[in-house]
């Protein structure tokens, strides 16, 4: 809190306009901007200055460590984090020192977690896989960089300031701080004063670059009180991914947009399995993949490759339209009609599903453990965090499962019912007939 106000005072004697909101403790995020004064629905906020803005074309207080990047034009998020790091390391002979003297020394991320972490407390989670594949992502453009310029020019860019560590912290805060502005071509910034502001699932305001005032803004879209902390929505994303990103897990039930990924994949016992796998690989897809399921159904393209997957030999003639509407790729999704394959589709994502629940209350109703005792204080503190974050992020998951689940039988048993309906009155006519 101290270095943030510090920030406030270097902000606005750098030409941030006077607030109506202030940086303050809060209960839902530690800290946040809170309304100093009553703020209607539909009002514009914030108004940061370019000047004030961290982006691609920001100059840099080394011109000699800016001159060596740019001459290897280096992509957006990578070049961002080494601007980080070396302005970082500059300290007050950087004019961004306050703000990042005001940054989380340790951004919350799964950046963050040790891949035995990752193993022991997501093991249920699709979301471990992606945090594997991000944290392989960084590790290796850390190593690019360093291969291509970092060891060319060892006294611009000494091992201990550009090393693995600094760049975990750089990528943690680009992933939970950089934004995206639409009005300028989704180009991509760190908006210092605004970066503040924490996520809420209940608005849908966004930043953005204003023409007429020239600064970056949001449009409120609600009324806050003074003393009520202010939101924005960092997007539409999955409880999974807020946790990926920034190391937060909403309250259960709050999260409109959640989701969860379920896999499926063609057994490679199918006496189709090569033809089947040639007409996914046509659409790009593979005979194993994931698909996102809500609280309020699943998408066509699941149903489409589990119909793929279910079918048998004499419906190879359908495998190439299954395959294209399982990649969105396909023409004809209202014709995505095969009754005769319906039960065995609809049985085979509830066994997906319940083999995804079942490794979830594997882990809620007792997995996970650790010797507290030979830990330390704050290696305990740590560890009773993440597992409480996992926890939260199963639960939310598993709920998403536990309705699919209950549609899927439902269904089943309709249709059954149904089946068995049928089957009895065409019993009762073969009796008559007889
Ligand atoms: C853009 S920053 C917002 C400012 C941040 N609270 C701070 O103190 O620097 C994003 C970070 O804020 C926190 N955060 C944002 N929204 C949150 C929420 N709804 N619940 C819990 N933490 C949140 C997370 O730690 C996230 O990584």
């Amino acid at each position: 809190m101290e270095s943030a106000g510090a920030l406030q005072r270097w902000l606005s004697a750098s030409g941030l306009p006077q607030q109506k909101m202030a940086i303050r403790r809060v209960e839902v995020g530690e800290r946040g901007l809170v309304a100093l004064k009553n703020i209607r629905k539909g009002e514009k906020l914030l108004f940061v200055p370019p000047s004030l803005v961290i982006s691609p074309d920001s100059e840099w207080s080394s011109s000699e460590v800016g001159n060596a990047m740019r001459r290897h034009s280096v992509p957006d998020w990578p070049l961002l984090a080494t601007y980080l790091i070396s302005e970082a390391s500059l300290s007050s002979s950087s004019r961004w020192n306050s703000y990042i003297a005001a940054l989380p020394r340790q951004p919350y991320s799964l950046l963050y977690w040790t891949r035995s972490e990752l193993d022991t407390f997501l093991v249920a989670s699709p979301i471990r896989k992606r945090a594997i594949e991000r944290i392989t992502d960084v590790t290796g453009t850390f190593i690019d960089l360093k291969e291509r310029i970092f060891s060319k020019h060892p006294d611009l860019f000494p091992e201990e300031v550009y090393n693995m560590e600094t760049f975990r912290w750089s990528f943690g805060i680009l992933f939970s701080r950089l934004v995206r502005l639409p009005s300028m071509d989704g180009k991509v910034a760190l908006v210092p004063w605004a970066d503040m502001l924490n996520h809420s699932s209940e608005v849908e305001t966004f930043l953005d670059y204003d023409k007429s005032s020239q600064g970056i803004v949001f449009t409120t879209d609600r009324s806050y009180q003074p003393g009520e902390q202010v939101f924005i929505s960092y997007g539409k994303k999955s409880n999974g991914e807020l946790l990926l990103s920034y190391g937060f897990v909403p309250k259960e039930g709050t999260n409109p947009n959640d989701s969860v990924e379920l896999s499926m994949s063609v057994d490679k016992s199918d006496k189709c399995y090569e033809a089947k796998q040639e007409a996914l690989k046509k659409y790009g897809l593979s005979t194993s993949e994931r698909f996102p399921l809500q609280i309020t159904g699943w998408p066509l393209e699941m149903m489409a490759y589990a119909y793929l997957v279910v079918s048998p030999p004499n419906m190879s003639r359908c495998f190439e339209e299954m395959a294209a509407a399982a990649s969105n790729k396909g023409t004809a999704k209202a014709k995505l009609n095969y009754p005769e394959l319906e039960e065995q589709t609809l049985q085979f994502i509830l066994d997906c599903c319940e083999s995804s629940i079942s490794k979830y209350n594997k882990f809620i109703e007792g997995g996970a453990t650790f010797d507290l005792i030979a830990l330390s204080a704050k290696q305990a503190n740590r560890k009773v965090l993440l597992k409480q974050l996992a926890t939260d992020l199963c639960i939310s998951e598993r709920r998403i499962l536990y309705r699919a689940q209950y549609i899927l039988r439902r269904r089943l048993r309709d249709m059954r019912s149904g089946e068995l309906r049928a089957l009895t009155i065409l019993n009762g006519f073969r009796k008559l007939f007889k």
